[in-house]
């Protein structure tokens, strides 16, 4: 189970976060909800790791990964080495070569594995964001505004790929998100900040 404990959080002097709680099950997939600015990113660093929580504390049952929380997030192009190729992004968790061209295909093409980032169209190379993300076999994905920038059917692949991985691997995801139909279509339940 991930367990946020009524987080706070400030950048600088105004709390952005105040006293948020949440849990996620192994294979449960929770929405996060709320306006522009309510502190949806910012709650999803915290529960990756990426930012301490001024008070409060994350609990996160491990079950054997060294990366358990892993945040995918809206522009895969900046979180990405433009330089290196696909196979070689991918191999950055530290995975295999054998595991990486095992990534299920209908996630990564294998005729992507040699093309650069700016070789693929965005919505693939979100794709590959993903696998990288899986690579690390987490048991918890946060997923902020994935798809946000993409068309309704390159949106509706990717999150069908990501729930079909998630249940497969029993892997609890968080979904944020700005979008109510959206949360609606993919999510167990969602929370409204
Ligand atoms: N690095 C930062 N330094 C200072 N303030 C920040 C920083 N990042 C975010 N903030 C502020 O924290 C608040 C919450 O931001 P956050 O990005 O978590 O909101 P959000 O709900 O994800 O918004 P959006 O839907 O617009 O992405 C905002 O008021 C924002 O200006």
């Amino acid at each position: 189970m991930l367990i946020a404990k009524d987080l706070w959080f400030r950048y600088t002097r105004d709390w952005v976060v105040q006293g948020t709680s949440l849990t996620v099950e192994p294979g449960e997939v929770v929405g996060l909800f709320g306006p522009s600015g309510s502190g949806k990113s910012t709650i999803g660093k915290l529960l990756a790791g990426f930012l301490t929580p001024t008070k409060g504390e994350i609990l996160v049952d491990p079950r054997g990964s060294a990366h358990p929380v892993q945040l995918v997030l809206q522009h895969p192009e900046r979180a990405m080495n433009p330089h290196w190729t696909v196979r070689e992004i991918l191999a950055e968790t530290g995975a295999s070569q054998a595991e990486v061209e095992a990534v299920d295909p209908h996630l990564v093409r294998p005729v992507w594995f040699d093309r650069f980032p700016h070789e693929i169209s965005g919505g693939e190379l979100q794709r590959v964001n993903l696998a990288r993300a899986l690579l690390a076999r987490p048991r918890y994905l946060v997923a902020d505004e994935i798809s946000a920038s993409l068309d309704a059917i390159t949106q509706a692949r990717i999150w069908h790929l990501l729930l079909e991985q998630a249940r497969a691997q029993e892997i609890g995801v968080v979904a944020i998100s700005h979008d109510p139909d959206l949360l609606a279509a993919v999510t167990d339940r969602v929370i409204d900040l």
